[in-house]
């Protein structure tokens, strides 16, 4: 299991706005316009899976094949006529990864509206001239390849320096969803199988935001001494995995030291113990330490390059994944089902009468 949307659900929109104000925060830093911070998240704008165009600075929803279903740009969505001529056929090579940047995970929503509103505001602000490729301000170009790599950049940055991590922990019933039911979930898979945690995340965080899901303070267990850690939940538990490397040559295995959360030297190489945690490691020294193969796995994880692709076509695991956009799309489907029944019917009498 992947952590980030799969064990913890992080409450939506709460937490995409936070990452797009630590987004504009840092952009500003930079030396972006002060004005990017009058923009207000929107939740109701981005939806995962949207695809940045680094040549023309679109936002397009394309379908499996590469075909353009919407173009926009800022927050103007562009007529046939103009997709075609910018799109021939309408169709793009999704496989071009330098040009098409696919915003794939929950973590990408902030920034899959921050690049709308980059173009919003440098395409209407009078002090720069627009061409097709980008933005001259005097005798500087800002192209919109450099503010796909710029956003890039700051959204690393958000991730890495702590920022976005240290403002969830400051306010975790704001920005996690707790749901009660976990412990006996996880209890009654392990009664016919193994379970393990795989994350990009470190032991700090991980263990942080764990501890909350599972109740896991220290004044409870003084009260209680018969509860059970989190990590007694796990048959393994591995931070700082590195996926998609994971799926491939990995990195070395560490063992955390879990008072203090460090990392103790060297390679691991001992047999696996319980409610140790291990840091980097690869996909096959889970199914070691497991005593598993990769058929007898089932991966469930929210990214679909990271998590699923890679482990699935690498090593063979089964793969599980979270779509959690699905419940609202079906919940439309069965809603409105009276209304895409009579359009489709509208649809075919258009086309049996042509
Ligand atoms: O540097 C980064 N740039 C990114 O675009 C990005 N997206 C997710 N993350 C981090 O990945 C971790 C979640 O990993 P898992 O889904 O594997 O648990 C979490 O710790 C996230 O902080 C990123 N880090
Ligand atoms: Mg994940």
């Amino acid at each position: 299991m992947s952590c980030p949307y799969i064990l913890a659900v992080y409450r939506s929109p709460d937490y995409e706005e936070l990452g797009f104000e630590l987004l504009v925060d840092r952009l500003v830093c930079i030396g972006y316009p002060h004005e990017l911070l009058t923009y207000k998240y929107d939740p109701t704008f981005p939806t995962r899976g949207l695809v940045f165009d680094s040549l023309y600075g679109n936002l397009l929803k394309v379908d499996s094949n590469g075909n353009v279903l919407v173009c926009v740009h800022g927050f103007r969505f562009l007529k046939g006529a103009e997709v075609w001529s910018k799109y021939p056929n309408k169709f793009i090579q999704r496989d071009d990864t330098k040009r098409f940047h696919v915003l794939n995970t929950l973590f990408n929503l902030a920034e899959t509206y921050l690049y709308a509103c980059l173009v919003d505001y440098f395409t209407d602000c009078s002090r720069y001239v627009n061409y097709d490729t980008g933005y001259r301000h005097g005798n500087l170009f800002m192209s919109f390849q450099s503010i796909l790599q710029e956003v890039r950049d700051a959204m690393d940055y958000v991730h890495d320096s702590g920022c976005l991590k240290e403002k969830t922990l400051a306010n975790l019933d704001k920005y996690l969803l707790k749901d009660e039911r976990m412990p006996l979930l996880l209890s009654r898979i392990r009664e016919v199988g193994k379970i393990f945690l795989a994350t990009n995340s470190d032991y700090k965080y991980t263990n942080a935001i764990m501890s909350y899901l599972f109740d896991d303070d220290k004044d409870d267990k003084y009260k209680d001494p018969e509860k059970k850690t989190w990590r007694s939940y796990f048959d393994l538990i591995v931070v700082d995995t590195r996926k998609p490397l994971f799926f491939a040559e990995g990195t070395v295995l560490r063992q955390v030291n879990t008072d203090n959360g460090k990392l103790r030297i060297g390679t691991y190489t001992g047999p696996h113990q319980h409610c140790a945690v291990y840091s980097g490691g690869s996909s096959d020294i889970v199914c070691d330490l497991l005593g598993v193969k990769g058929k007898e796995i089932l991966y469930v994880g929210d990214h679909i390059f990271g998590d699923i692709l890679k482990s699935k076509k690498r090593q063979g695991w089964r793969t599980f994944l979270v779509v959690p956009e699905l419940a609202k799309e079906l919940s439309i489907w069965t809603e409105k089902s009276d209304l895409l029944h009579n359009s489709k019917r509208a649809d075919d009498g258009i086309s049996s009468s042509l």
